[in-house]
């Protein structure tokens, strides 16, 4: 139980807010209830706070992180996002954001039984946001939140989405064998800096590259890291910092950024690069990447997460055969049914590495790639990273070279080590990571999209009365409700060369989304309106 006083501060503080009438929260795909009104998020964030602190104490005080972000979202959404998800958490925080306000404090004493929490125990929290004009307001009811239940707490202030993350986990093995780093912002560019220098002692960026931060977080953060970086002069990236407006709040994610790219296929229209140019877009709090060029003949190319995962796994790959420890070291990418089908093909075919489809959202790929020493997992949308496993780590700062090339491959790996963010995907890490890559390939992104070629695909969304209707099993490739519904899709798919569709409901947005691909632009096209109108049939309780 919480003691009548820790009580009475959460009612009171409670009462300054309004429950949105008619509102049920949910959790989403990335385990953050979002709202396209931030006001309506005052009684989430709170109650957020609030499950924050009772988390950090059933972990005995280890801290547990808070961003106030919505991420690619127009620059009216909010959202809040707990570092360290975990599944059955997601009931309680709902259970708590959907409390009558009189009555938060009672269901925190429900929790605490039913959690089984000491609060005797140490509670620590970590927070920081983005840019929008709401995260002040919504990290003043943190604050509240926080300050009732008597949670030791720091505010971090700006930041990218995986910089809290690499705080968190730099707090959390402060003083142990697996010490992560400096828990500060200059300790993330210290790190990611020393790393990048090693990994290129031997090799040169070609050209520049030019970054477009979707006017967000990602921005000020890109060029405070430049300042740790190696000038083009000595062999580092000249970058271009585009689209890092964060004074005027509505330009957020406007017409630019990572999600735009993928989604509209094409660049952001204020770019001004020229053919050929290696450009790259951020998301909104900086934790998607895809790059980009125009091509000579003016066609647009999209490097998406697939393309970074085949990318970074090729070249893991190559090093650990070079480093004389391939035996020791199971890599494997992880994937969602959203990765085209030739990535897919390439990487079993052409890399001869396992690939694994996990359901979306990257909780669900973090996890599946713990299983492997190296586990390369990516969204196509640009989410994603590599994991190395306590084994991996071993392996790589034990081996013992025979040879000066054996040598280099090894102190490449361990740079590698750290300047990939393992605790979660990282649009600036995974930006050095590729240019590295390019460098030690020698690669312009022309050759890099020439490894295999992209099947044609369609994304379409869908809005329906019910979405939930729609239940995904497989990984969330198939449909098993409503009844009949699959088998259309079954049929429609077969008939077109190389044709894979599947519809599921979004877990962030009120929509059914379907996916196709087939062999050329006409058929995905094709194949992705017919399985769009069978969902719309079957949602509006029409004979699937
Ligand atoms: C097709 C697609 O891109 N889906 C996105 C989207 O999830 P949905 O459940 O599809 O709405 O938002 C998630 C959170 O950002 C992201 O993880 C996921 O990849
Ligand atoms: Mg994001």
């Amino acid at each position: 139980m919480a003691s009548p006083a820790i009580h009475q501060a959460i009612t009171e503080a409670a009462a300054k807010y309004r429950f949105p009438e008619g509102r049920v929260f949910e959790y989403g795909t990335a385990g953050q209830p979002r709202t396209a009104n931030s006001d309506l998020l005052n009684t989430v964030v709170f109650a957020v706070g609030l499950l924050a602190g009772l988390r950090s104490k059933k972990l005995n005080g280890q801290w547990i992180g808070v961003m106030v972000t919505a991420s690619h979202n127009p620059a009216e959404d909010n959202g809040v996002k707990l570092v360290d998800p975990m599944a059955e958490w997601e009931t309680y925080a709902t259970k708590l954001a959907n409390a009558p306000l009189d009555k938060v404090a009672d269901v925190y004493n429900e929790l605490i039984k039913e959690i089984d929490i000491k609060m005797d125990n140490p509670a620590r929290v970590v927070f920081a946001r983005d840019t929008r004009a709401s995260g002040s307001r919504l990290v003043g009811i943190l604050n509240a939140a926080l300050s009732a239940t008597e949670v030791e707490f720091m505010d971090f202030k700006f930041m990218t989405t995986p910089q809290l993350h690499y705080i968190v986990r730099c707090k959390n093995t402060l003083g142990t064998p697996y010490e992560y780093g400096e828990p500060t912002e200059q300790g993330y560019y210290e790190k990611l800096g020393e790393a990048f220098k090693k990994v290129m002692r031997s090799v040169k960026v070609q050209g520049h590259l030019t970054v477009d931060c979707a006017n967000g977080v990602g921005g000020p953060k890109l060029h405070e890291l430049i300042k740790y970086l190696p000038s083009a002069e000595q062999g580092g990236i000249d970058i271009k910092v585009v689209n890092d407006n964060v004074i005027n709040p509505d330009s957020l994610n406007f017409e630019c950024g990572a999600d735009y790219v993928k989604t509209k296929q094409r660049a952001p229209p204020s770019s001004k690069a020229a053919p050929l140019e290696r450009c790259a877009s951020l998301d909104g709090d900086a934790d998607r990447l895809v790059y980009y060029y125009i091509d000579e003949n003016n066609v647009f190319r999209l490097l998406d997460g697939d393309r970074i995962a085949t990318l970074a796994a090729s070249f893991i790959g190559d090093l650990a055969r070079n480093a004389g420890i391939a035996q020791k070291l199971k890599i494997g990418v992880i994937q969602t049914a959203y990765a085209n089908g030739a990535s897919t093909d390439y990487i079993e075919k052409v890399l001869k590495l396992p690939a694994v489809c996990t359901k979306t959202g990257v909780k669900h790929l973090h996890h599946a790639a713990m299983r492997y020493d190296v586990g390369v997992y990516f969204e196509a949308n640009g989410h994603g990273t590599v994991t190395f496993s306590e084994n991996a780590l071993k392996t790589i700062k034990s081996a013992e070279p025979q040879s000066p090339a054996q040598q280099q491959a090894l102190e490449c790996l361990v740079g590698l080590t750290d300047l990939i963010n393992q605790a979660v995907g990282d649009a600036l890490s995974d930006m050095l990571l590729v240019e590295a890559i390019l460098a030690h390939k020698g690669w312009t992104t022309k050759e890099w999209l020439g490894t295999y070629t992209d099947l044609p695909s369609r994304l379409v969304r869908v809005e329906v009365a019910d979405r939930s209707i729609f239940k995904a099993v497989d990984a969330e490739r198939k449909l098993e409700s409503p009844p009949g519904l699959q088998d259309k899709i079954d049929a429609l798919q077969s008939r077109y060369n190389k044709g894979r569709s599947f519809a599921r409901a979004s877990g962030t947005e009120d929509a059914v989304r379907v996916y196709a691909e087939a062999a050329s632009r006409s058929e995905a096209d094709d194949l992705a309106s017919r399985v769009a109108n069978a969902v719309k049939e079957a949602g509006s309780g029409g004979d699937a």
